[in-house]
């Protein structure tokens, strides 16, 4: 087969053929060989040597199955296949999104005002900051009560409407700080709601017990062609306009007050009826799932949390991007998360990433790398458009601990193996201690206290000889087993405060993109969400007509024609 110049694919590479080695090697090993976790996690050497810190935040890759030489053979296929290349490649505005023909820069997003960041030949650092003084000021100005509503009164609820990566993200870090001490005091009195589901029943949540006169509805999308959320800011701006109505008020001026729009198509937001001063752009450089620092995100979260914090959040996640950049990929966070990620779901065929922070605040955070990891990397062929030879991709899914040991944790312990990330902190946002009221310990140790097990439970095992010497019955001791050998990372975090909600946000951003760039896929276009919404636009006129004229459901195969008469059936008694 005949390729273009430049890095060899992963799969051609000296470094991959070590690594399927060295993978069928350690999967070999049993509970009493020295490959097995429970051997290798004993090894003083080895566990100093899989521990990388940056600010503060240590990772701790000693429970993943793989050895010291294993680490240098990854660190061998990074080089050989250009990964810093391709990194620079992508923190200097190249088009590295070839199929769409665009730059990846949502890092220039976060970069300080004396930076200066090229997409072709211009510098995007003064308007990426334009844009972000001009979303401060509105916040500021909503937050004073300088803005007011159409009928005068002050707005302190926020609706954002939007879906995937226009919600995703900022209502992760929306969550994320929601309990944080000093976003906390700075959202005091205020509420901010997400609208994402075009299902009404969505629409009835966000509005329950909202006051359209006290209410900004922001639409949110890079597109604004996005089915779902034209139709809910249709339904929205109905809402508003009724409540003008009843309110004596003017419906233009209710909307002038009452609606802006984020959108990378200022032109289609003007023409949906947002006035130009109210629609805050960004740019076709920023992926969708990637825009939590653009407007997207920072519009929502400044209105409810006030510009400092948003501020040092976006700090937060540059200071991880210059790390990501700089440092050296052995002790490099999202390079060896990423390659990591490429060692369990290609070399060892573990497939799913179980992403479990020890933190309640983080409990969309599973969410959004969901999205950003399954659509980025979730490709079949290469970048050249050629059948990839190998899996690549990974099933992300998690929860919180400790809920999800109370849930899942069942398989991963005794079932299927996944890779599991434990994300904590060593301070809780919120401390509750009762050890003077007689609590063994504070409430963040308890926590903790499972954050630190699981990991060790879940490399080490739990042997027939050991359930025998503990007097287990026999008929149980296959039930009781655990095998143990199942990897998983910590990343020990000081807290959860905006700016290391910002690191942990670049962290797997860019581990991501680590991952797609060994894979050699394109991880910023995503042709797979296309097909079913083409489809939904053939049934949505189908329903129509059927609807409006009892037009036979015609064009569909027999299955789904047969359903979408027992519905319409259904819909009419
Ligand atoms: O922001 P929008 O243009 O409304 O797009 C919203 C979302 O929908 C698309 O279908 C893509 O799958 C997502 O990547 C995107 O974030």
């Amino acid at each position: 087969m005949s390729r273009k110049p430049g890095p060899p694919a992963a799969w051609e590479t000296d470094a991959w053929s070590k690594l399927e080695k060295s993978a069928a090697k350690l999967q070999q090993s049993d509970a009493d060989g020295p490959l097995h976790l429970r051997q290798l996690i004993e090894d003083e050497d080895r566990c100093e040597a899989l521990r990388a810190s940056f600010d503060g935040i240590t990772m701790d890759y000693s429970r993943q199955k793989l050895t010291t030489e294993t680490v240098n053979e990854l660190l061998e296929l990074a080089e050989a296949t250009h990964l810093k290349v391709k990194m620079t490649a992508m923190a200097s505005g190249k088009a590295i999104n070839t199929t769409e023909g665009r730059a990846v820069m949502h890092m220039a997003l976060r970069a300080p005002k004396n930076e200066k960041i090229l997409v072709g030949d211009s510098d995007v650092v003064p308007e990426v900051h334009e844009v972000l003084d001009r979303v401060y000021a509105f916040a500021e100005s909503v937050r004073s009560g300088e803005h007011k509503g159409a009928t005068g009164k002050k707005i302190d609820t926020v609706i954002s409407i939007g879906i995937g990566g226009s919600y995703l993200g900022p209502e992760f870090v929306f969550e994320a700080l929601r309990t944080d001490e000093t976003a906390a005091a700075a959202a005091q009195g205020r509420t901010l709601k997400f609208l994402a589901n075009v299902d009404p029943v969505d629409v009835a949540r966000a509005l329950s017990g909202v006051d359209p006169e006290t209410t900004l509805v922001v639409v949110v999308s890079k597109t604004f062609t996005t089915a779902e959320t034209m139709l809910n800011a249709r339904t929205l701006r109905r809402w508003l306009e009724d409540a003008a109505t009843k309110a004596g008020a003017d419906k233009a001026e209710m909307i002038a007050k009452h609606m802006i729009a984020v959108s990378a198509a200022v032109p289609k937001a003007t023409d949906f009826g947002i006035a130009e001063e109210n629609v805050f752009g960004f740019w076709d450089w920023v992926g969708g799932r990637y825009s939590v620092c653009s407007a997207v995100g920072v519009m929502p979260l400044a209105l409810q949390y006030g510009p400092d914090v948003v501020q040092a959040f976006l700090d937060g996640a540059w200071s991880m991007d210059e790390h990501f950049l700089s440092a050296d990929f052995s002790e490099n966070l999202p390079v060896l998360v990423g390659l990591i990620g490429v060692w369990n779901a290609t070399f060892l065929e573990y497939n799913v990433q179980a992403l479990l922070p020890y933190s309640q605040a983080l409990l969309r955070f599973p969410a959004h790398i969901q999205q950003v990891s399954m659509e980025s990397n979730g490709k079949r062929v290469t970048l050249e458009g050629e059948h990839l030879p190998i899996e690549a991709g990974e099933i992300v899914l998690g929860e919180p601990g400790t809920n999800g040991q109370h849930s899942f944790y069942q398989l991963i312990h005794q079932g299927r193996v996944m890779a599991c990330d434990f994300i904590g902190s060593i301070k809780s946002q919120q401390p509750i201690d009762a050890t003077a009221q007689g609590e063994d310990v504070s409430n963040h140790d308890e926590l903790m206290a499972n954050f630190f097990a699981q990991p060790d439970a879940l490399a080490t095992g739990k042997t027939i000889k050991e359930l025998e010497a503990e007097g287990v019955p026999k008929d149980l001791l296959n039930h009781k087993e655990f095998p143990g050998n199942r990897p998983s990372t910590q990343l020990l975090f000081p807290c959860f405060d905006a700016k290391r909600v910002g690191q942990l946000l670049s962290l797997y951003e860019n581990s991501i993109a680590v991952k797609g760039f060994i894979w050699g896929v394109n991880s910023f276009d995503q042709w797979g969400v296309e097909l079913g919404k083409v489809l939904a636009k053939q049934v949505r006129g189908a329903l129509q007509g059927a609807r409006a004229e009892n037009a036979p459901v015609k064009g569909f195969n027999p299955a789904t024609t047969s359903l979408l008469k027992t519905y319409l059936e259904g819909s009419s008694n």
